[in-house]
């Protein structure tokens, strides 16, 4: 693979505001978004390949429906405060406040950073913006538009995770992507469809038994009694670290499931999020070996949008997810070779895991992590989900047509794997994989014996 010489040069950074005479907003966060405080941003990058396109063509109308667009989602303009007399962090947005854009060029060959094969996880860092961060203050949303001349463009969005999840997030890009598309259509914009338009009541998130004190106290006291918006540490990403597109498709899956049916009679839910990623967990755990005794950390995160009771509108603005999973699942039966053993063990686990899924859990779900995290010991395989399979995160068309590739970047950071409907809409899915090039060669190996 050799190192590479991409380069990607900036040629500008601007602030994108909303449209003139917007009001300014403040919107608290809910235990839900504190759970992930400190979490790094999730960088996702879409590739559109549009060899005709010309920066003059592409650039001022990514930058006014993007202006329209945050006259619905005002708080993305905004900035995440928490001064030291405010009992919790807040969004605020004043009609000054922006989106940072920057616009680069890159000599990079779009198809290969689009394609499915190893590529370094390091190219795709200069493909991302940064989101500033300090003590006070967190920018919640940065855009990086890439051209590539002759090729095409990738857009690349980084938002903080303690304002934004997967819905949240995936609403944006469809309704900004809307806008764009009716602009350069019809010269003109339809109002945004009702799914598209974020619920920003803050007040329908219930929070009887206190959890938000709770994380508030947790996290003031993790940083030495200061409040504190600062990020934990992220990881440096090696240079052997490699990034990699698996698939399975609607038939493969079928064909897990199967197998699954042949050999229990226990009840169990065999969604294609379940096969998916019990097959997946499966792969990893036998990709990294070891000592059969050891425990693995294997957690995914659920939308609970629809789980409340009441539950909230499917457009709620913010975080409305939870962390599931088991922190210390023995790797052991998992490792067992011979009659999809291992796979079997992984999906009764993942089956479970969902199945388990009340609103009832929630409180310990959000406050565990802290614990399981301090006690854990330094190099636990920790295994876990970003992005969703039903997101429909494909369908974001600004009007050059569907992304030919959607990554996580970010998932390089902590060994997490990406997960997304497949692009061409035959009900597949697409496994974003970020390890070690070794590591990553034993994977492929065993995730092809299917
Ligand atoms: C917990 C889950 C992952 C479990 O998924 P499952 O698919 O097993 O379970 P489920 O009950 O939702 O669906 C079971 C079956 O119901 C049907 N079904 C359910 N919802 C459907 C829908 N919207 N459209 C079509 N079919 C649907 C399907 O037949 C599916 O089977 P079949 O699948 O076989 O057809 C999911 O419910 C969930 O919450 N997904 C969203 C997770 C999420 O938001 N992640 C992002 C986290 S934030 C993050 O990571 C950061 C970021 O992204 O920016």
């Amino acid at each position: 693979m050799g190192r590479s010489n991409i380069t990607v040069n900036i040629l500008e950074v601007v602030r994108v505001r909303p449209p003139p005479h917007t009001v300014s907003l403040t919107l608290p966060l809910t235990f839900f978004d504190l759970g992930w405080l400190k979490f790094h941003p999730i960088d996702r990058v879409l590739f559109y390949h549009v060899p005709e396109l010309t920066p003059s063509s592409l650039i001022p109308k990514l930058k006014s429906s993007l202006s329209a667009t945050l006259l619905h989602y005002l708080p993305l303009a905004g900035r995440l405060v928490w001064d030291q007399t405010y009992t919790k962090p807040s969004i605020v947005s004043s009609p000054d406040d922006g989106v940072y854009v920057t616009v680069a060029e890159s000599n990079g060959d779009l198809s290969r950073l689009a394609g499915d094969k190893p590529r370094p996880a390091t190219e795709f860092h200069p493909l991302v913006p940064e989101l500033h961060v300090s003590d006070e203050m967190a920018r919640v949303l940065a855009v990086q538009i890439t051209l590539f001349p002759n090729q095409g463009f990738c857009l690349a969005v980084t938002s903080h995770h303690a304002v934004l999840d997967g819905k949240t997030t995936s609403m944006f890009l469809k309704a900004w992507a809307h806008n764009c598309k009716q602009e350069q259509e019809c010269g003109s914009r339809d109002a945004l469809t009702y799914d598209l338009i974020p619920f920003m009541d803050r007040t329908v998130v219930q929070d009887p038994t206190g959890i938000e004190t709770k994380l508030l106290t947790m996290w003031v006291s993790a940083s030495n009694n200061k409040r504190s918006l600062k990020l934990f540490p992220s990881k440096v990403v090696g240079e052997d670290v490699v990034r990699v597109t698996h698939r399975l498709t609607r038939e493969n899956i079928q064909k897990l499931r199967e197998r699954v049916v042949e050999t229990t009679r226990a009840e169990l839910h065999l969604s294609t999020f379940v096969i998916t990623y019990a097959y997946v967990i499966t792969c990893m755990v036998k990709a990294r070996g070891g000592d059969p005794t050891r425990q693995v950390c294997v957690i995914f995160a659920s939308d609970f949008r629809s789980r409340l009771n009441p539950p909230l509108p499917s457009t709620y603005f913010g975080n409305c997810i939870v962390g599931t999973g088991d922190f210390d699942l023995k790797a052991e039966p998992i490792l067992e070779e011979g009659q999809g053993l291992g796979f079997m063990s992984a999906v009764e686990s993942v089956s479970g895991w969902v199945k388990g899924l009340c609103s009832e859990n929630i409180e310990k779900s959000m406050l565990s992590p802290f614990e399981a995290f301090n006690r854990m010991e330094p190099g636990r395989q920790v295994i876990s989900v970003s992005g969703s399979t039903r997101l429909g995160i494909y369908g974001s068309d600004f009007g050059w047509g569907k992304p030919v590739k959607v990554e996580i970047v970010t998932i390089d950071k902590d060994e997490a794997v990406s997960l997304s409907e497949s692009g061409d809409g035959t009900g597949g899915v697409e496994i974003g994989v970020c390890l070690k090039k070794d590591e990553m060669e034993r994977f492929g190996e065993l995730f092809y014996l299917l």
